[in-house]
C-alpha cells in the first residue's frame, strides 16, 4: 500500500518507519525540511539499533530506508495515497485543517487515519468530505518498540475502512483492539486512573513512590509501576490528559493536589530531573519529596 504520513515528529517517523518495515511504500511530510530530515534520521538510528541488537538485518535495514521518502509538499507526499495518517500536533483545528488540505489532494476513497491520543475522531473526520473514511489509528511510543495500535471508530467510521484499518495493524505485526470513539479510549482511561490513585496514595501516607510502584509490577505484572510511568510520560502531560478526562468523563478524573503542585513547580518528571522520583542521565536515582533519600 501507498502510505502519506504527516508530521515527522517522536510518533510520525516511527510510524513511517513501521509501516516501510512491513512493505509499504511511505512519504513522510513535515513543514520544514529540516524536520523531515530529523525524522529520517531518527528512523537511520532506530534501524541502525535494531541491527547492533541483531534484531534487524543489514539488508532489511537497506530495504526499509529505500522504502521511505521525504517530502515537505502536501500534493506530493499524498498523491496516490491508500493511506494517510496524520501525526501532527495534538491541536483540534490543526488536525482538522490538515485531513481536510489531505483529503482534497487525494482520490476518492483514501482512508484518513488520525494518531491523536485523546482528541474526537469523530470531530476530526467532520472535516472530511468523505467522514466515513476517518479513523483512529492509536499508536504508543516509540511506534518500532510498542506492540499495541488501538484502532478508534469514529461514529462515521464504515467497515470499509475499519476492515483497511485492522488489515493494516495487522500487517504491521502489531496488536490491534478496536474502540469507540469514546475520551482516552480504552488504553488512557485506564492507565490515567491508575496513575492518579497512586498519587492520592502517595499523598495518603498509604506508601512509598517504590513501594506502590513495586506493589503493581511485582504483584500485578505492570511491566512499570504507575508512578514511575508517569514521570516517563511527563507530569505536566499526565495533568492535561486528566483535566480533559475530567470534562469528557467526570470527577474522577480529578487530578490529585500533589500532581498540580509539582507541575506549578516545574518537577515535570524525567525530562525535568524530578517528579516523584529523582532522575539523573536518565537513570531513577532516588524518590523525590518527603521520600528524599530512600532509593
Ligand atoms: N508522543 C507520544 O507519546 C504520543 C503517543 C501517542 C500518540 N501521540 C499523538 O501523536 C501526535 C503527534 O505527537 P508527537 O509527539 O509525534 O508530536 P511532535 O511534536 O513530536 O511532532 C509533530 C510534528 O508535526 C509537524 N507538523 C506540524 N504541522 C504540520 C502539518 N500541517 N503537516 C505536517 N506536519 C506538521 C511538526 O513540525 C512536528 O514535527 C499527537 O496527536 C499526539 O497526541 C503522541
Amino acid at each position: 500500500m501507498r502510505i502519506a504520513v504527516l508530521g515527522a515528529g517522536s510518533m510520525g517517523h516511527g510510524i513511517a518507519q513501521v509501516s516501510a518495515m512491513a512493505g509499504h511504500d511511505v512519504v513522510l511530510r513535515d513543514v520544514e525540511s529540516e524536520f523531515v530530515e530529523a525524522g529520517l534520521a531518527g528512523i537511520r538510528e532506530n534501524l541502525q539499533g535494531g541491527v547492533d541488537r541483531d534484531k534487524v538485518t543489514e539488508t532489511a535495514m537497506a530495504e526499509t530506508l529505500e522504502r521511505i521518502e521525504g517530502e515537505t509538499d502536501l500534493e506530493a507526499a499524498v498523491e496516490a495515497a491508500e493511506l494517510v495518517i496524520e501525526a501532527v500536533p495534538e491541536d483540534m483545528d490543526l488536525k482538522k485543517q490538515v485531513v481536510a488540505d489531505a483529503e482534497a489532494a487525494t482520490d476518492e476513497g483514501t482512508i484518513i487515519a488520525s494518531n491523536t491520543s485523546s482528541l474526537s475522531v469523530t470531530e476530526i473526520g467532520s472535516a472530511l468530505e468523505q467522514p466515513e473514511c476517518a479513523v483512529g489509528l492509536h499508536f504508543f511510543n516509540p511506534p518500532h518498540l510498542m506492540d499495541l495500535v488501538e484502532i478508534v471508530i469514529a461514529e462515521q467510521t464504515d467497515e470499509r475502512t475499519e476492515s483497511v484499518a485492522i488489515d493494516y495493524v495487522r500487517g504491521l505485526g502489531k496488536e490491534d483492539v478496536v474502540v469507540r470513539d469514546t475520551a482516552g479510549f480504552a488504553s488512557s482511561r485506564l492507565g490515567v486512573v491508575t496513575g492518579l490513585e497512586a498519587i492520592r496514595m502517595v499523598e495518603e501516607g498509604v506508601a512509598s513512590p517504590a513501594d506502590i510502584d513495586e506493589a503493581m509490577r511485582i504483584g500485578y505484572g505492570y511491566p512499570m509501576g504507575p508512578l514511575e510511568l508517569t514521570d516517563h510520560v511527563g507530569l505536566d502531560v499526565r495533568l492535561h490528559i486528566a483535566e480533559h478526562l475530567r470534562s469528557e468523563l467526570g470527577e474522577r478524573f480529578r487530578p490529585p493536589q500533589t500532581l498540580r503542585r509539582k507541575v506549578r513547580a516545574g518537577t515535570l518528571g524525567k525530562k525535568t530531573g524530578e517528579g516523584f522520583y529523582v532522575w539523573e542521565d536518565g537513570e531513577r536515582v532516588g524518590m523525590s519529596g518527603d521520600w528524599a533519600g530512600n532509593a
